[in-house]
C-alpha cells in the first residue's frame, strides 16, 4: 500500500527522518556550549570560534548577519540565533548551533551568547585531540588575515555588562608617519619583533610572555602616537586600562586577567592616575571592595580593601604575570609619563618596564618626517635654517603639525610660518632636542 500511494518524494523524506531518528536513539550526542563570556571574563575560544565559523555561514547558513571593518578587507558572517551549519572533519559531520538568551543580572539585562556543538559520542577523541585544534589554528589564520584590531576601554560602564568596552581600532598612525629618530625606529622594532618570536624562549625560562614599556617625555611629543604605531605594526588589541575607574585591587585582576593574548595594554600618564587615586574617598573604595568580594571568592589576603595605589598596582602586575605565564599568550604592557622621575622603583624596575623610551622636542631628522608627511616637502630652501632653529628651540611635534596644518595648501607659506614661529621662540631655553632608547636590562 505505502508503495503504491506514498509519492516516492515522501517515501525519500520519511526514510531519511527514521535513520535520523534511530541514529539518536542509538548513538547518543555529546554537546559542546562555547559561552562568549566565562565568569565576566571574554572567552578566547568564543572569538576563535565564531572567526572559524565566519566563511562557512556564508556558505551554509540560511539567516545571516553581515559586518564589516572599515580597516578589514573582508566581510564577517555570523549565524542568525538558533541557527545550525553543518562542518565535516575527517569525515565526521559536526553541528555547530548559535543561541542567545536574555539574563538579568541585579537590574540589568543583558544577552548571553554561546554556540553549542554537537557530534556523535564515537567521535569523542578526534574532536577534543584534532578538530577543536584545527578550528583554533583556522581562526588564528584567518583572523592574522582579516583582522580588525579593536580599542577596549574601561572608562564607560558597557551597556553589555562587559568589563573592557570595544571599539574599532582606527589610528592612522605607523613608524612612517612617527617623527622620531630614524635609530630610535630601527631599535624599538626590532625589540618589537624579537619579543614576538620569543615565545619558545618564554616558555623555557617559565616566565609570562610580556614586555613592558615606559614612553615618557613632554605632553605632544609622540607618546599616544608611538603606541598606535606599534599596535598598526604588530597588529595587536589595545586594551587602555584608565587606573581612576579602578577601585579595587579585585577589579583591577579581572581587567587584567581577562584581556586576551596579542594585545597591548595601556596605562596612560601613570604618574597622575596614581596620585589622583591615593586621593580618592576611601569609603567608596571599600564599599565597592566589599560588594565584589560577595561575588569573588579568591580574595588574597593582605589585600582586602586597600585603595589603588602604587604599591598594589605593582603587587597586582606580580600577581598577573603568574596566570599569564600559564596562558602563554604574548601582552605588551605600556605606560606612558610626562614624569618619570615621580615614579616609584617598584615599577620602574626591569621585567616591569624594560625598555624606557624617551620622546622630547622635536629635532630636525623628526622634522623632516611630518614635513614630508603634512605638506609632501622633501627639501626647501629654508630647510637648513629651520635646521638651525631648532637647535636652539624646544618645540613639540604636535607643534610642528598644528602649524603645518593651518597651511598644508602652500609649502612655501607652511616653511616660512614654522621659521617665524621658531624665531619668535629664540633666545628662551637653548637646550637641544634629544630622543633615547634606554634598555632596563631585563631579558637580554
Ligand atoms: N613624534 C610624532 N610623530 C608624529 N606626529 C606627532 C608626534 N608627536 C606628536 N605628533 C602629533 O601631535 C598630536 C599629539 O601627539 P600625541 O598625542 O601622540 O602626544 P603625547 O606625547 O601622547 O601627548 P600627551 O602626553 O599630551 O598625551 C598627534 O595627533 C600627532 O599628530
Amino acid at each position: 500500500m505505502i508503495k503504491n500511494y506514498v509519492p516516492l518524494e515522501a517515501k525519500k523524506a520519511i526514510k531519511r527522518f527514521g535513520k535520523r531518528f534511530f541514529s539518536f536513539l542509538l548513538l547518543p550526542y555529546v554537546y559542546i556550549m562555547v559561552d562568549e563570556y566565562e565568569s565576566g571574563l571574554l572567552n578566547e575560544p568564543y572569538e576563535s570560534v565564531q572567526t572559524y565559523l565566519s566563511p562557512k555561514c556564508y556558505a551554509l547558513a540560511n539567516t545571516l548577519k553581515v559586518t564589516k571593518a572599515n580597516n578589514s578587507s573582508s566581510y564577517t558572517f555570523s549565524m542568525d540565533s538558533n541557527q545550525k551549519i553543518t562542518d565535516h572533519f575527517n569525515g565526521a559531520p559536526l553541528y555547530w548551533t548559535f543561541h542567545t538568551a536574555k539574563k538579568n543580572s541585579g537590574n540589568r539585562t543583558y544577552e548571553d551568547r554561546y554556540f553549542e556543538l554537537t557530534f556523535c559520542k564515537k567521535h569523542r577523541e578526534m574532536v577534543s585531540k584534532f578538530y577543536i585544534p584545527h578550528v583554533m589554528a583556522e581562526a588564528s589564520l584567518l583572523a592574522m588575515r582579516n583582522r580588525a584590531m579593536r580599542l577596549y576601554t574601561n572608562r564607560a560602564t558597557d551597556p553589555g555588562g562587559r568589563i573592557w568596552s570595544p571599539v574599532l581600532f582606527l589610528h592612522p598612525s605607523t613608524f612612517d608617519t612617527l617623527a622620531i629618530d630614524s635609530s630610535m625606529k630601527t631599535r624599538i622594532k626590532n625589540d618589537l619583533m624579537r619579543f614576538v618570536n620569543r615565545k619558545e624562549y618564554y616558555k623555557t625560562v617559565g616566565r609570562a610572555w610580556k614586555r613592558g614599556y615606559l614612553l615618557y617625555g613632554p605632553p605632544g611629543t609622540g607618546k599616544t602616537s608611538l603606541i598606535a604605531a606599534i599596535a598598526n605594526y604588530l597588529n595587536f588589541d589595545i586594551y587602555d586600562l584608565e587606573l581612576r575607574s579602578v577601585m579595587s585591587n579585585t577589579k583591577l585582576r579581572k581587567l587584567l586577567t581577562s584581556t586576551s593574548s596579542k594585545s597591548i595594554i595601556v596605562v596612560e600618564d601613570i604618574d597622575c592616575s596614581l596620585n589622583s587615586l591615593n586621593r580618592e574617598n576611601k569609603a567608596k573604595a571599600k564599599a565597592e571592595e566589599e560588594e565584589e568580594e560577595e561575588e569573588d571568592e579568591e580574595e588574597i589576603e593582605g589585600e582586602r580593601g586597600d585603595n589603588m595605589s602604587l604599591v598594589s598596582l605593582s603587587g597586582v602586575l606580580n600577581f598577573v604575570d603568574g596566570l599569564w605565564s600559564s596562558c602563554g599568550g604574548e601582552r605588551l604592557m605600556i605606560f606612558t609619563t610626562n614624569h618619570k622621575e615621580r615614579l616609584d622603583p617598584a615599577l620602574l624596575r626591569p621585567g616591569r618596564m624594560d625598555l624606557h623610551i624617551h620622546l622630547s622636542y622635536c629635532g630636525f631628522e623628526a622634522f623632516k618626517v611630518l614635513a614630508k608627511n603634512y605638506v609632501r616637502l622633501e627639501d626647501h630652501p629654508l630647510m637648513e635654517k629651520v635646521g638651525k632653529a631648532l637647535r636652539d628651540v624646544e618645540v613639540t611635534p604636535a607643534e610642528v603639525a598644528e602649524w603645518f596644518m593651518g597651511c598644508k595648501e602652500d609649502p612655501d607659506l607652511a616653511m616660512e610660518t614654522l621659521l617665524n614661529e621658531l624665531l619668535k621662540r629664540q633666545g628662551g631655553d637653548t637646550e637641544g632636542p634629544q630622543v633615547g632608547v634606554e634598555e632596563n636590562a631585563a631579558m637580554d
